[in-house]
């Protein structure tokens, strides 16, 4: 009978019992038992696939977690997850009540950071390695980073910082050629001479003063953990470049990297993606983005599509494959994106700057410097915006209308349909003198003929979907849908605010003149949103109704399904019921 290894394993410790000889057939339980669980229970899957012999190694040579093991983004973590003591627990993964799809440090001591998004173990590293330094204890410190992450801008300023340094820091770059979609850029193209032996007398790395090994295959876990052992005594920075294959051992993750990166419920046997029901769906958000760019940029010539890593996910793929010259994946680089954007903009281009929610709390500075301090008309287009769901608090995109709101020269829009998307990206194209951000969230609309002829959004303008009596709400963005749901046997008004800015301050004072309540509903942070904007209009101008607001509390939000969530913050449907009632 074969060995069974993984189901002993409760901690590194058990690990570190076993033989050399053990460890590739450990490496193919953990495999097996990853891809067993994300076949039934959904999650990331290629990148973990593809660092499986990479965990083991670590975990065996290092003495975590006494020396500090900090993954970045962190989607790649399920094998060191599993190997530290959360295997009986992994099928609860991104669950609500269940562990973090992500890294996180409530959750245990082996995950000595917290991470989502990308490129920041580096400098979280260093600042370890630092202290560990200044409180004079002996321990190693390695950041494991994706060949995608180290292109971005924080890694290299981490990498800059700890070349001048003799801190014990070891990087590892996981070099598998692709982060969700095939990666970009001249790091890139000599990361692959790297690899075919054409560039080692430029070695960028050694010129930042860091030790260089590599490149070696990822996948020979005696060559990684010989290696390993071997860099353990050489001091001061250093790099390990490894080469590995993301979603190896599974056919279909192997050869469609970008499907598989997080492919929904497959078959665990056959690695078949499970058919979805062929029904006639509301398209994605997303899709709308991308079909309609698309359409938009055939007539107007000096419409740019711009993208931070996301071309699928955010559907500019579209139109990167059908008018490539004017729409760009510039890598993980939000920051660049948007000043890429503001630099077109001040040439006259019409550039689309396509973010999630949350990956633009990165460029936050080039949004204020950049775009609006210089009323550049650039148009943000905030995918992924309210509660996103199993990604969990690092992933929610609820904080963009508080931190935009502040913002001067901005205008602020968030449609309650996908039709609503398509007439604010054909207006924002006309010609605005300013910038303006349109957020949406994750997923799929309501509207299944969609493709309705474009037409004006008056800037400023909201509108009344109901007319009642007893109380006024007034809801943003595409939470409307629970809205219109909760008040249907309710006399109540609703309003779309549409704008969070500029406000339609005509329609607000015929609101708080005809109502004494007035209730305002956003999938966006309470604090500083538009129940903010509205208490705000009211003291300005002496009203004193009764205002309540409803929205995501002043709280980090976990993970679990959109429904839970919206449940647990009081915005879904029958909640919403719940609560009005209490002012009728
Ligand atoms: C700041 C930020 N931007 C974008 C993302 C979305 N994202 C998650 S993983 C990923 C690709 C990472 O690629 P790589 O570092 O090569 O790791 P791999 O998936 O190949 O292991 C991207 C773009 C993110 N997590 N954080
Ligand atoms: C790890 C990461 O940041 C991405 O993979 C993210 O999970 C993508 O989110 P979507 O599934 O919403 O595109
Ligand atoms: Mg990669």
């Amino acid at each position: 009978m074969q060995k069974k290894l993984l189901e002993n394993i409760n901690s590194p410790k058990d690990l570190r019992a076993l033989t050399l000889e053990d460890l590739p057939l450990l490496a193919k339980e953990l495999r097996q038992f990853i891809i067993n669980v994300v076949a039934t229970k959904e999650g990331h899957l290629g990148a973990s696939l593809g660092v499986i012999e990479l965990t083991i190694a670590l975990h065996y040579v290092f003495n975590t977690p006494e020396d500090l093991l900090i993954w970045d983004v962190g989607h790649q973590a399920y094998g060191h997850k599993i190997l530290t003591g959360r295997k009986a627990i992994f099928e609860t993964n991104r669950q609500l009540g269940g562990i973090s799809g992500f890294p996180k440090r409530t959750e245990s001591e082996y995950d000595t950071f917290g991470v989502g998004h990308s490129s920041t173990s580096i400098s979280a590293a260093l600042g370890m390695a630092i202290a560990s330094k200044l409180k004079g204890e002996n321990r190693h410190h390695i950041a494991v980073i994706g060949d995608a992450s180290i292109a971005s801008g924080m890694a290299f300023e981490g990498l800059n910082h700890a070349g001048v340094t003799n801190a014990n820091l070891l990087v590892i770059l996981n070099d598998n050629a692709i982060g969700i979609d095939p990666s970009v850029g001249a790091l890139k193209q000599y990361l692959t001479n790297v690899k075919k032996g054409t560039n080692k007398r430029n070695n960028i790395i050694e010129a930042l003063n860091f030790d260089y090994s590599g490149p070696i295959n990822g996948h020979d876990i005696n060559k990684i953990i010989s290696e390993l052992e071997r860099l353990k005594s050489v001091e001061g920075p250093k790099l390990l470049h490894i080469i590995t294959t993301k979603g190896k051992g599974l056919k279909q993750a192997e050869k469609d990297q970008v499907k598989y990166h997080a492919p929904g419920k497959f078959n665990a046997k056959t690695g078949d993606l499970l058919p979805k029901l062929d029904l006639k769906q509301a398209p994605k958000y997303q899709d709308v983005f991308g079909y309609t760019i698309l359409e938009l940029a055939k007539e107007n010539k000096k419409i740019i599509g711009i993208t931070p890593a996301m071309p699928t996910g955010s559907s500019l793929k579209y139109m990167m494959d059908a008018i490539p010259e004017r729409a760009f994946d510039v890598g993980i680089a939000e920051q660049h994106a948007v000043t890429l954007a503001a630099g077109m903009a001040t040439q006259g281009l019409i550039p689309f700057c396509n973010i999630y929610s949350t990956f633009l709390q990165r460029a936050y500075d080039q949004v204020i410097h950049d775009v609006a301090l210089q009323k550049l008309p650039v148009i943000f287009c905030l995918d992924r915006a309210g509660l996103v769901g199993e990604d969990g608090a690092t992933h929610h995109g609820v904080f963009d209308l508080a931190y935009l709101r502040c913002i001067p020269n901005l205008i602020i829009f968030a449609p309650r349909n996908e039709v609503e998307l398509r007439h604010i990206m054909y207006t924002a194209q006309l010609g605005l003198k300013m910038p303006i951000a349109i957020r949406y969230p994750r997923g799929r609309g309501i509207t299944l003929n969609w493709k309705q002829p474009f037409s004006k959004i008056d800037i400023g303008k909201g509108i009344q979907l109901k007319q009642g009596k007893k109380l006024a709400v007034l809801s943003i963005g595409s939470v409307a849908k629970n809205v219109t749901e909760a008040i249907v046997d309710l006399n109540v008004s609703h309003y779309d605010m549409r704008f969070l800015k500029p406000l339609d301050e005509a329609l607000l004072h015929r609101v708080f003149k005809e109502y004494h309540t007035i209730i305002t509903v956003e999938d966006s942070t309470i604090k500083g949103g538009l129940g903010s904007a509205i208490l705000e209009f009211a003291s300005e101008h002496n009203y004193q109704n009764t205002i309540k607001i409803l929205g995501i509390p002043d709280d980090f939000i976990e993970h679990g399904n959109v429904n839970e969530l919206q449940k647990l913050v009081g915005l879904d449907v029958d909640s919403l019921t719940f609560t009005l009632k209490q002012f009728l």
